[in-house]
């Protein structure tokens, strides 16, 4: 049996208000291997994604995080087990490349030579060079190089299950492509349990083992990366005509 690394067991997400978010979504992601979450834009992809590091807290069911219920735990531990990647970036534009990408382990409390060493060692992995980049700040930084350094930041304290949620919607083609398959290289050599929100169909094929499709917060598909191009299933089907149709005169 394939270790699970996240599991989703009966969640449910109900607004004050009555209104639902999520129903009764169950899924288990297998330990170091990369899901994608579609759905078109508020079907409740970032809700879900966001109950694994318990910035949701599910209304009924569990998140279990290498088989610990999130909710019963400590938060500040449990998202330091877990890295964050948002389209954003979340750098802090006071400071430099080398303490954004550091930041979680100097509130780890980690000495300074050893998070240089570490963050020496993430940059590399994200394709950074160290003393090229480590004294910049973000504005002095590309999309593309602040989104990596985003990436380092989330791989800095080793975690076991990395989050990203569109980390590459708003680069241009080129660059995203180029970040793609740093992605995709990276991803095969640290092996940590991914769960992926994007828009982008192909991105979802080329970096994701299984995808997983969401309508109105319910799960409607959950397809292996390579039956999704041939599926029957309507919503699946939506996605890829919209996604490949032609331009018609
Ligand atoms: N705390 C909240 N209060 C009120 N509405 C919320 C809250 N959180 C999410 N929503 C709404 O819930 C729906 C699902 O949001 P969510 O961000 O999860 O969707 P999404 O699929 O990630 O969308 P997108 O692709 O546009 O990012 C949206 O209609 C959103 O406006």
């Amino acid at each position: 049996m394939p270790t699970v690394g996240v599991e989703f067991a009966k969640v449910s997400y109900t607004l004050a208000g009555g209104r639902v978010l999520l129903r009764d979504i169950s899924l288990q992601l297998e330990a170091g291997t990369t899901t994608a979450l579609l759905g078109r834009s508020g079907s409740g992809k970032t809700t879900l994604l966001r109950m694994v590091n318990n910035l949701v807290t599910p209304s009924t069911g569990e998140v279990l995080v290498a088989g610990q219920q999130t909710r019963d735990a400590d938060t500040i531990a449990l998202r330091r087990s877990i890295g964050y990647v948002i389209q954003e970036t979340g750098l802090f534009p006071h400071m430099t490349v080398e303490r954004n990408a550091g930041m979680t382990l100097e509130l780890a409390g980690r000495s300074k030579d050893e998070i240089a060493t570490r963050v020496r060692d993430v940059m590399s992995l994200v394709g950074l060079e160290y003393e090229e980049f480590r004294r910049r700040y973000p504005w002095q930084l590309s999309g593309g190089q602040r989104q990596r350094v985003g990436l380092a930041r989330a791989l800095a304290t080793d975690p076991t299950v990395l989050l990203m949620d569109e980390p590459l919607g708003a680069l241009d083609p080129l660059t995203r492509a180029e970040m793609q398959t740093m992605l995709r290289d990276l991803l095969k050599k640290v092996g940590k349990t991914v769960l992926l929100v994007t828009h982008d169909l192909d991105e979802a094929l080329y970096l994701a083992r299984r995808v997983v499709f969401l309508s109105e917060g319910a799960v409607v598909a959950d397809l292996a990366a390579e039956e999704v191009l041939q599926s029957e299933n309507p919503h699946v089907k939506d996605y890829v005509q919209a996604v490949h149709r032609t331009v018609q005169a």
